[in-house]
Order: structure tokens, then sequence, then C-alpha cells
């Protein structure tokens, strides 16, 4: 029986692939996999029984993925399965940087006697321009940003986007009436409103700060429905107090951002719809499962692709550091014993490396303690059909 620890709320629709041979449980005790959505665990302990953890979702900053590796623990993650939830937020969110849709409507909900008069007498102060024909900035085109820039382009926006790493598919998923920024700097000074669709790593982590505000047309609009600390908050209130930015829409409240009347804070809600929670529960089970059962890693942010129809008896599966000569140890040990190996496959990622070992002999305890024993093996596991 695996024990599946669930972090967060999933989505019955994703709980219930599990069947069986599970039991899902609202405690760590014994867990084989851990299911988690925003929780933060970097705090947590992980121990030894813990083989995986599936972030249901994209963004995977609340997980230590690197210590999960050198534990052996795989990290999975949902890639595009939320996305048209946040294209669809953020599409809400241009309109609200715009028109004072947010601004009007709090207004009018003030408004106790001779509202109709009232509210033509003052909606004035509630203009704000259209999209149409103005320049939208997107940075990071991946699963949401490709989604986002279409969907601009086809509301009549002149759209820009920048990512010096998009993926083929990525690539081949954007309109071609997407300008191709060769860089941020061209987004930052050419942009009447950006958004942002990168992950949060050390290397993005506060890249709209005083000097790249400095850059941008005044009267800009931002838009981050990616990671809090994207933005350095500090400096996106001195660039509104400059008449820089004149809206700033987040997913994200944080201290000190509450109450701005520059600022819209939404709490949280990109990815909560009910398609996209039964999207990720389903995806991140299946994964889990397919890890668990076959020892199958797909989607994984800290371990390699690696998948392999399962047609012998027994798998080893072993992850190890990525070194020289690995493989040579780990078979050795197996021919020693006089065991055929039916099928094998070996791939890395970084410096990490997974080895898959189908035989139709069981390897032995002892066969098992002396690949553990090599150096840099991080763990092994026998799975049976
Ligand atoms: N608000 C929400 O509820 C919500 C929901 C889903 C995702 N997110 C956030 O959105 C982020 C993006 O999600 P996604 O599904 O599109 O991920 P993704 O991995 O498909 O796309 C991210 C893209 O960013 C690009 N990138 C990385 N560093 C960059 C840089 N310095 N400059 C430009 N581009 C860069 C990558 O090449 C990739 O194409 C997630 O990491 C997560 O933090 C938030
Ligand atoms: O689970 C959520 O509600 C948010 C998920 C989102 O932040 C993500 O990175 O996928």
């Amino acid at each position: 029986m695996n024990k599946i620890y669930t972090l967060n709320k999933i989505s019955s629709k994703g709980i219930k692939l599990f069947g069986e041979n599970y039991l899902v449980q609202d405690s760590l005790e014994e867990a084989d996999a851990i299911l988690v959505r925003s929780a933060k665990m970097h705090d947590m302990e992980l121990p030894v029984h813990v083989k995986a953890i599936a972030r249901a979702g994209a963004g995977v900053n609340n997980i230590p993925v690197e210590s999960c590796a050198e534990k052996g623990i795989v990290v999975f993650n949902t890639p595009g399965a939320n996305a048209n939830a946040v294209k669809e937020i953020v599409i809400a969110g241009l309109l609200l940087s715009s028109r004072k849709i947010v601004e009007g409507i709090n207004w009018a909900g003030t408004l106790t006697e001779n509202v109709a008069k009232e509210v033509e007498a003052g909606k004035s102060a509630f203009i704000g321009p259209e999209i149409l024909g103005k320049k939208l900035g997107v940075i990071g085109l991946g699963a949401i940003g490709v989604m986002v820039a279409n969907a601009a382009q086809a509301l009549g926006m002149d759209v820009i986007g920048y990512d010096p790493y998009i993926s083929v598919d990525a690539a081949w998923g954007i309109s071609r009436h997407i300008h191709h920024a060769l860089s941020l700097e061209e987004i930052l000074t050419e942009a009447d409103y950006i958004t942002i669709h990168v992950p949060l790593t050390p290397t993005t982590k506060n890249m709209f700060n005083d000097e790249a505000f400095a850059k941008m047309k005044k009267g800009v609009r931002i838009l981050n429905f990616s990671r809090d600390t994207l933005v350095d908050n500090e400096a996106i209130l001195r660039a509104i107090q400059e008449g820089i930015v004149e809206k700033y829409v987040t997913d994200f409240p944080v201290d000190g951002l509450i109450g701005h009347p520059n600022i819209l804070i939404i709490p949280h809600l990109g990815a909560s719809t009910p398609e996209s929670e039964e999207n990720c529960a389903v995806m991140a089970v299946k994964q889990v499962k397919d890890y668990l059962e076959n020892g199958n890693i797909v989607n994984s942010v800290n371990f390699p692709q690696c998948e392999m129809s399962w047609n012998a008896a027994f798998r080893l599966t072993i992850i190890h550091k990525n070194i020289p000569a690995m493989i040579g140890k780990i078979t050795n040990i197996i021919a020693e014993e006089g065991i055929n190996i039916s099928d094998m496959l070996n791939k890395s990622k970084g410096e990490w490396a997974y080895t898959m070992i189908d035989t139709d002999t069981k390897v032995t305890d002892q066969n098992v303690q002396n690949i553990l024993d090599i150096d840099d093996i991080i763990n092994v596991r026998v799975l049976s059909k």
C-alpha cells in the first residue's frame, strides 16, 4: 500500500485516480509521496521514505528542489495544466489595469441616494484608456506567456515577447504576429503594459528593480501573476510615486502594498478555477503513480525525463550522480550474480542521473546493497510486476 500525504487540498478528480492500492492521508507518517500546491516546504524535514513530491501547478519555488535531489526525492510539476486559467485572469488584469473598473465599482457601492444622478455626475473620475493598439510586453514565453501574448494580440494589442530560453513547443504555439524582442531592454523601454511570466529563481528575483523602472515609459502598467519577489516592492512604490508606473496589478498580496490606490491586489487566484485545479491534480497524480509503480519519470524539475516500456518481471531504478563509469559499476554487480539485463535506460539532468534496469530474475538484497555501496549512488528501488 502506497501512502500519499496531501499538504494542500487537491481536487478529488485527481485523488480518485490513485485507486485501491493507495492511502491518501493528511500526515507525513510513512508517506511515499507528497502532493502540494503552494504550501512552503523549505523548512520541512523530509524522511527517507518520501520518494516523490508532486507540485499540482507550475512554480516550484516553495519546494527545496536541490536538497530533494540530494536525498533522491523526485520533484514533479504539471507544466501547462493551469496555463489557460492564468491567461484568462491576466486578460482581466490588463483591463482592470487600464479601465478604472474596480475603483468605479467601489465608489458606486458607497452611493445611497439619487444614485443614477450621482453616478452620471461622478463617473468622469473613472476614465481609463482602451487597450486596443497599445503595446504589451510579455516577459517569459512559456505555457502562460504564449497564451497571454496570443490572446492580447487577438484583442488588438501590439504584442512584443521576450524569452531567451524559449522552448521549441512554445515557439510553435506563438502567433506570427507577435514581435520577437531581442533584449529585455526593448520591452522595458517600449511597452505601455508589461506582464511577467518567468519562474522565480535567484536570477529572476527582483528583475523589476529601480534600474528596470528607470527605463520604462511614463504611465506604464505592470502585471505580475508570476511570483511576488520578481518585483522589488520598494522600487515599484518609488516608481509609482515618480509617475512611472500608473498601475500595478499583482496576484500576490504582501505587506506594504495593500490599500495603495495605484495597486490592485488579487489573492493568488491565478489558478483557482475548477478546470485548472482538476487538470493539475490529474496530471500530478498520474505522474506520481507512474513513478511509484513503474519508475518512469515524466515532468520532473530535478531529474531527467526517463520512460521505458516494461516487459520483464523486475525493474531496478537507481538515482545517482551524473559521473563517469557509474553504469559499468552497476551492471558489473548485476552480471556477477549471473543475472541478464533485458532492457536498460540511463538519462541525466545536470549533476543528477537516473538508471532503469529490467531483469527477469530478481536481484538479491545483497546485490542491491552492493549497488548502494557504490560511491555517489543515492537510492535504489526494486519494482516487480
Ligand atoms: N498566479 C498563479 O496562480 C500562477 C499559476 C501558474 C504559474 N504561475 C507562475 O507563472 C510562472 C510561469 O508559468 P508557466 O506555466 O508559463 O511556466 P513555463 O515554464 O512554461 O514558462 C516560463 C518561461 O519563462 C522563461 N524564462 C525563464 N527565465 C527567463 C528570463 N530571465 N527572461 C525571460 N524569460 C525567461 C522560460 O524560458 C520559459 O519559457 C511559474 O513559474 C509560476 O511562478 C503563477
Ligand atoms: O495552486 C495554486 O493555487 C497556485 C499555483 C500557481 O502559483 C502555480 O505556480 O502553478
